[in-house]
C-alpha cells in the first residue's frame, strides 16, 4: 500500500513539474509584477483625476459664486426699488413738487408723446405716450384710481435710480415701464421723438412681458437673456426684472439690465486669477452669452453630439463635468441666474497645470518601470532557459548512456523498479530480456573501437525500434542491454526478442568507407507471472542465465526456458 501511495506521489509530482516548467514561472512572475505595477499606476491616475475634476470645479465654483454674488446685488437693489416703490404707492409725497408731477401729467396725457422733467441733476424724467397709444393695447391701462400715486413714485424711484448710478450702484441701465403709457430709464432720450419707439420696444421685451400675472404667478424675480442691442453673443443684455404690484393689480416692471461685456470682463478676470482654461456663460436654454474676452471660436463650441450629452447633464444635475476628447467641460448652474457657468480645459491646457505634470511624471515612471521590468524578464528568462537547458542536458546525462541514448544501467534499475511495482499492485504480466551481441571482442579487434562504438549504436537503434512506446530499453553493459516489457507475458516477449534477434541478425552495418559487417546476438528472456516474482533483480537473473545458454548453445537465438533451445540458422 505505502508502495502504492509512492507511485502516485512520484506521478503527481511529474505532472506538476510540466506545469511549473520554469520559464513559465519566470514568465508568470514578470506578468504579475506588470498587472500590479499598472493596476497601482491606473489607481493612482484614477485618484489624480478625481482631483483634477474636484478642482475644475472647485474653480468653477469660485468664478460662478462671484458672478452670483454680483447678480445678487442686482436682485437685492431690485427689491429695494419695488418695495419702495410700493411705499410710495400706499402713502405718496405730499410735497408741491409731486404736486406738479401730476397737474404735468394731467395737461399733457393726451398728447402724443410727452415728458415731466424736474431738476435732472437729482431725478430722472418721466417720459410718457397718449391716452390713445394707451387705449390701443390690452395689455395698457390708465384708469387705475393709484395713477397718481403711480406717477409720483415713479419720480421717487428717478431719485433713487440717479442717486444710486451717481453712487456706481446700478447697472448701466434701469427701467420702470408702467401699464399706464410711461417710462423711467437710467438713459436719457436724445428728443422727444423717440418716447413712443422706446416705450413700444419696452413693452415688446421678454422681460416686460414676461411679467404678466399669467406668465409670473410667483411675481418674483425673473432673470432674461435678451440680444436686441446686437445680435452677437458679446454684445447682448443679462436682465433681471420684477413686477410691482399693489392691492393685486399689476402696476408695471422694474428691470436692470447688466451687460454681457462686463460680465465676460469678469469671466476675464477670473480667468487670469487662475490656470489655464475657459469660462462661457449659457441661458437657461443653453444659448452662449459671453465668453470671456479676447476669447474667440472659429467653430461651434461643441458639436451636435455634445451639445445634446451637455444638455442632457446640466438638466439632470445642477452642477457636473464631461469629456470630450481634449476637453474637460464642467458646469454649475447659478443661484440668482437662470443660466449656467462653463468652464472649459483642453489637455495641453491642462498637461501645464500641477495635475498635468503630475500625471505626466507618473506616465514616465510607469514606462520607465516596465521597459526596466521587460529587460530584467529578458535576462533573467534566457539565464532560466539556459540554466534549464544544462539541467535538462546534465539529466540526460544522468539517465542516459550518450553512445547508444538508451538508459543507463541506474536509469533503467529506476525505471524497472517503478515498472515491477505497477505490474505487481495491478497484476499485470511483466517480462524481461537480456540481450547481449556476439563476438563482440571481434569487432572491436578487426575493425577498431570505433567501429565497435557504431555497431554498438546500430544494435542500440534496432532495439528501441522494434519494442513498443511502453517498453523500455537499457544499456546494462559493454555490450549488454535489458528491455522491459510491462503488460507482456513470456511469450509475448519471446516474440520481441526473436523480432530484435532478426533484425540484429539481418542488418548490414557499414563499419569502414567499404566495409560492412552482420552481427548477432544471443537473449534470455523471463516473465514475473512464469517465474512468480515481480522482483526485478531476479527476473534479469533468470533472463542472464537463459541468455547464457543461448550463448552456451551456439550463440544468435532467444532462450525463454531453463532447457537448453533449439539452435537456429
Ligand atoms: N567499442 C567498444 N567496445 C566495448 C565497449 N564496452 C565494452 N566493449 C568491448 O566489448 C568486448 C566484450 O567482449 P567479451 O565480454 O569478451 O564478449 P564477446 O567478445 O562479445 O563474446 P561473447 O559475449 O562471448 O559472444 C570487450 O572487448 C570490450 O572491450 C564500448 O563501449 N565500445
Amino acid at each position: 500500500m505505502r508502495q502504492e501511495n509512492v507511485v502516485k506521489e512520484k506521478r503527481r509530482l511529474g505532472n506538476l513539474k510540466k506545469y511549473f516548467y520554469p520559464a513559465r514561472v519566470v514568465n508568470l512572475c514578470f506578468v504579475i509584477v506588470v498587472v500590479c505595477s499598472t493596476i497601482l499606476t491606473w489607481r493612482e491616475v484614477i485618484v489624480l483625476e478625481g482631483a483634477y475634476v474636484a478642482s475644475q470645479r472647485s474653480m468653477l465654483e469660485n468664478v460662478s459664486n462671484a458672478l452670483d454674488r454680483h447678480m445678487q446685488v442686482g436682485v437685492d437693489r431690485l427689491l429695494f426699488f419695488r418695495n419702495g416703490m410700493q411705499s410710495a404707492l400706499q402713502t405718496p409725497l405730499t410735497l408741491d413738487v409731486m404736486r406738479n408731477v401730476q397737474n404735468g401729467f394731467e395737461q399733457q396725457r393726451r398728447l402724443p408723446q410727452w415728458d415731466i422733467k424736474l431738476d435732472n441733476r437729482r431725478t430722472l424724467p418721466l417720459y410718457g405716450v397718449s391716452e390713445f397709444f394707451v387705449d390701443q393695447s390690452e395689455l395698457l391701462n390708465r384708469d387705475h384710481p393709484l395713477l397718481h400715486n403711480e406717477l409720483t413714485a415713479a419720480m421717487e424711484l428717478g431719485y433713487l435710480f440717479r442717486l444710486s448710478a451717481n453712487g456706481g450702484m446700478l447697472p448701466r441701465r434701469a427701467y420702470y415701464v408702467s401699464r399706464a403709457g410711461f417710462f423711467v430709464a437710467t438713459y436719457p432720450l436724445e428728443n422727444n421723438q423717440q418716447i413712443i419707439p422706446t416705450y413700444y420696444h419696452l413693452l415688446m421685451r421678454p422681460w416686460f412681458t414676461g411679467q404678466s400675472e399669467h406668465e409670473n404667478r410667483s411675481r418674483t424675480v425673473r432673470w432674461f437673456t435678451d440680444q436686441a442691442d446686437g445680435g452677437k453673443s458679446d454684445k447682448g443684455f443679462v436682465i433681471a426684472s420684477v413686477p410691482l404690484d399693489y392691492e393685486d393689480y399689476w402696476f408695471g416692471v422694474l428691470a436692470m439690465s447688466f451687460p454681457v461685456e462686463a460680465i465676460a470682463q469678469q469671466l476675464k478676470d477670473a480667468q487670469e486669477g487662475q490656470n489655464k482654461g475657459e469660462y462661457q456663460l449659457y441661458n437657461s436654454q443653453f444659448q452662449l452669452l459671453t465668453l470671456a474676452p479676447g476669447v474667440s471660436h472659429t467653430e461651434p463650441v461643441f458639436n451636435a453630439e455634445q451639445h445634446a450629452r451637455l444638455a442632457q447633464g446640466m438638466a439632470q444635475d445642477t452642477r457636473g463635468g464631461l469629456r470630450f476628447g481634449t476637453r474637460y467641460v464642467s458646469w454649475q448652474k447659478l443661484r440668482h441666474f437662470d443660466g449656467f457657468m462653463l468652464r472649459i480645459q483642453t489637455l495641453r491646457e491642462g498637461l501645464q497645470g500641477d495635475f498635468g505634470s503630475i500625471s505626466v511624471a507618473l506616465a514616465l515612471l510607469w514606462v520607465l518601470f516596465t521597459a526596466m521590468l521587460l529587460f530584467a524578464w529578458a535576462v533573467i528568462r534566457r539565464m532560466v532557459n539556459n540554466m534549464y537547458s544544462m539541467q535538462n542536458t546534465l539529466q540526460w546525462q544522468a539517465w542516459y548512456d550518450p553512445l547508444t541514448r538508451l538508459c543507463n544501467r541506474g536509469a533503467l534499475f529506476e525505471r524497472a523498479k517503478i515498472l515491477t511495482e505497477e505490474a505487481r499492485v495491478s497484476q499485470q504480466p511483466f517480462a524481461v530480456i537480456q540481450i547481449d551481441l556476439d563476438h563482440f571482442k571481434n569487432v572491436n579487434d578487426r575493425y577498431g573501437h570505433q567501429a565497435g562504438d557504431l555497431v554498438l549504436s546500430h544494435a542500440a537503434g534496432l532495439i528501441s525500434s522494434t519494442i513498443s512506446s511502453e517498453d523500455v530499453a537499457g544499456r546494462v553493459g559493454g555490450e549488454e542491454f535489458c528491455v522491459l516489457l510491462p503488460g507482456s507475458t513470456l511469450e509475448q516477449a519471446v516474440r520481441v526478442a526473436e523480432r530484435i534477434r532478426a533484425r540484429i541478425r539481418g542488418k548490414e552495418i557499414l563499419v569502414h568507407k567499404h566495409t560492412t559487417i552482420r552481427i548477432s546476438a544471443s537473449l534470455g528472456v523471463s516473465g514475473a507471472l512464469e517465474s512468480g516474482s515481480y522482483d526485478f533483480e531476479t527476473l534479469q537473473s533468470i533472463a542472464d542465465s537463459r541468455l547464457y545458454r543461448a550463448k552456451n548453445s551456439g550463440r544468435n537465438q532467444v532462450c525463454s526456458e531453463d532447457a537448453a533451445p533449439k539452435p537456429k540458422k
